[in-house]
């Protein structure tokens, strides 16, 4: 671009003023076009709009549903409602500290459902356990794995072990040894029996497969876990808070077996019980 003192700018060959003209005039005919579409299409957006929110929030309620953050969720609403009732009411004070509380609100938010957030956006990564495996074997799997924990369980020998979902595992098994090899009952009791050099930490499973054993899971740090169990049941709990594998752990003390899903866990299973648990979660036959 060139200028000459008192000229207005100018491209080689033109002048700015007629170049604008060109090339505004078209696009302020299309943005007439789009505006008017815009405006007749409006409603169209309006549904989709409360649709996506609609989702996003049944999304949230299903993924927080019977944790934790349900009560934490009650507590905010308590503290709005009581923001809300100081406003009316002139409790200056009050109103003045609630204000201030929530206006950080969302950083209150991240740091309270950190673990939650974490699972729901790694739950985009999609990693089906039975991806490549036929329904035969897939059923096969989970008898394999029902007669290990019991068999396991009436020996009272410790296990814990951890079937891969969706989302994937491998930042935790950093630690383990690698085995690669099809699940069966026999080879998964010879890892966890006292001698065996592998027995100590997880047994972890991918894509119908023993991958690793020896594996060192993050405990759960959450205060209203009963104090009678130990680090191998707060490992199960503790990795189940942040991703969706399934983890079955067999009680050294009492010989007891359990499995924890989405930091739940359901105690005291025998083997039906624990084969309707493992079918429900792992889905066989069904393929992501
Ligand atoms: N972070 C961890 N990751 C994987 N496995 C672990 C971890 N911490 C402990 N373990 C396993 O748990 C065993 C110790 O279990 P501990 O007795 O503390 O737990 P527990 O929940 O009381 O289980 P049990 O009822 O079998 O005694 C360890 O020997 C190890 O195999």
């Amino acid at each position: 671009m060139l200028q000459q003192p008192g000229k207005p700018w100018t491209w080689p060959g033109r002048s700015i003023t007629r170049l604008t003209w060109r090339s505004v005039a078209p696009r302020k005919i299309t943005m007439g076009v789009f505006d008017q579409m815009m405006k007749d299409f409006r409603w169209m957006l309006d549904v989709l709009d409360i649709a996506l929110v609609a989702f996003i929030i049944y999304r949230i309620i299903l993924l927080i549903k019977g944790t934790r953050a349900v009560q934490m969720l009650i507590g905010l609403a308590v503290l709005l409602v009581v923001f809300v009732v100081s406003q009316l009411t002139g409790l200056y004070t009050l109103q003045w500290l609630l204000d201030s509380f929530l206006t950080s609100i969302i950083l209150v938010i991240v740091v309270i459902f950190q673990s939650d957030i974490r699972r729901a956006l790694m739950h985009v990564g999609r990693n089906p356990f039975f991806a490549d495996v036929s329904y035969r074997e897939e059923t096969q799997v989970i008898d394999e794995l029902v007669t290990a924990a019991v068999n396991l369980a009436n020996k009272k020998i410790g296990a814990l072990i951890v079937i891969e979902r969706e989302t994937g595992l491998k930042g935790f098994l950093e630690v383990g040894v690698e085995i690669d090899a099809k699940v069966s009952s026999d080879l998964i009791c010879a890892i966890f029996l006292p001698y065996s050099p592998i027995h100590d930490g997880a047994l972890v499973l991918q894509q119908g497969r023993l991958k690793k054993a020896g594996c060192f899971l993050p405990l759960s740090q959450d205060p209203d876990i009963s104090k009678n169990l130990g680090t191998r049941h707060r490992a199960a709990i503790g990795l189940t808070e942040m991703v969706d594998a399934v983890a079955i752990v067999v009680s050294e003390e009492t010989g007891k077996i359990s499995a924890v899903v989405g930091a739940r866990m359901t105690r005291d299973l025998d083997s039906t019980s624990l084969r309707r648990i493992l079918t429900r979660l792992l889905d066989p036959g069904k393929k992501g």
